[in-house]
């Protein structure tokens, strides 16, 4: 019998820009397939997940913005995104038997339910994948602070960032190939050191919440289960 995992319940966030795999753009479903693999792979170990996924491999609010456009309908298009890419993953994981269901911030009736707390809540409690599409329904926000929002309105025990890279480190690795991983840090040591792994808006809120943030790379088959497990590669975030 494998340990039981110290987390009950889990908000994963999964960059929307893994979902592209090798093709620059949009879709992988091959990668969408096997990040839902991950997910039933967490759900047979009994731990409760919910879903906030990226729209990075489609659209980015900064990327209209930044050619002069308006950012908030960039960011409109941005969440619009996020629902793509929510579906994708809700008929993988449907492919293989497990249960999800799609709730917006941005009501969109006839394509998922809209998001309220108390029926995210419903759902998790029996047993369903949640998966948080349309951020925080906001421009100016990104999908970090949606799964930070949504990792306090449902009690989650942890906050995983499944992301490009295998953890935080001194210096962004990409960058840097100087830069070392660390193991463990505070969330006031991520603000402190300005080390952009994610947004502030979404450390400060994990951090209120005292609510610990797991960094994995979501490249991983597996990495996920294997985090809960205790076993894989990460950087945790939390406070002493
Ligand atoms: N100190 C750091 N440690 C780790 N990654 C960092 C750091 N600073 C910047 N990064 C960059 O942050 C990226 C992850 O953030 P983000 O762009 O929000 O990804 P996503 O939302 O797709 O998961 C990494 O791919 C990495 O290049
Ligand atoms: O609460 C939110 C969440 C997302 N977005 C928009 O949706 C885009 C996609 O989200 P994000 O960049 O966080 O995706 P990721 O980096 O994880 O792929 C963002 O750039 C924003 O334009 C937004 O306006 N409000």
């Amino acid at each position: 019998m494998p340990a039981q995992p110290p987390y009950r319940r889990v908000l994963l966030k999964a960059s929307g820009e893994a979902l592209m795999g090798e093709q620059g753009f949009g879709i992988d479903v091959s990668v969408v397939d096997r990040i839902a693999s991950d997910i039933a792979e967490a759900r047979s170990l009994g731990v409760e997940v919910g879903v906030v996924i990226g729209g990075g491999n489609i659209f980015r609010g900064v990327a209209v913005a930044s050619k002069g456009g308006d950012r908030v309908t960039g960011d409109h298009m941005g969440m619009l995104a996020t629902v793509i890419n929510s579906l994708a993953l809700r008929t993988s994981l449907i492919k293989i038997g497990v249960d999800a269901v799609v709730l917006s911030a941005i009501a969109m009736p006839e394509l998922c339910e809209s998001f309220s707390q108390r029926q995210a809540t419903q759902y998790m409690d029996a047993g369903k994948v949640v998966i948080f599409a349309g951020g925080t329904g906001n421009p100016f926000f990104t999908t970090d602070s949606a799964a930070a929002l949504r990792a306090a309105e449902i009690g989650a025990d942890a906050l995983f960032k499944g992301t490009q890279v295998d953890g935080v480190y001194t210096a962004d690795p990409k960058k840097d190939p100087t830069a070392t991983r660390y193991e463990h840090l505070s969330h006031l040591e991520v603000l402190q050191k300005g080390l952009a792994i994610m947004d502030t808006a979404a450390i400060a809120l994990a951090r209120e919440n005292n609510i610990p943030i797991i960094v994995y790379s979501i490249h991983e088959k597996g990495g996920f289960g294997d985090i809960l497990k205790g076993e894989g590669r990460c950087t945790i975030v939390a406070d002493a």
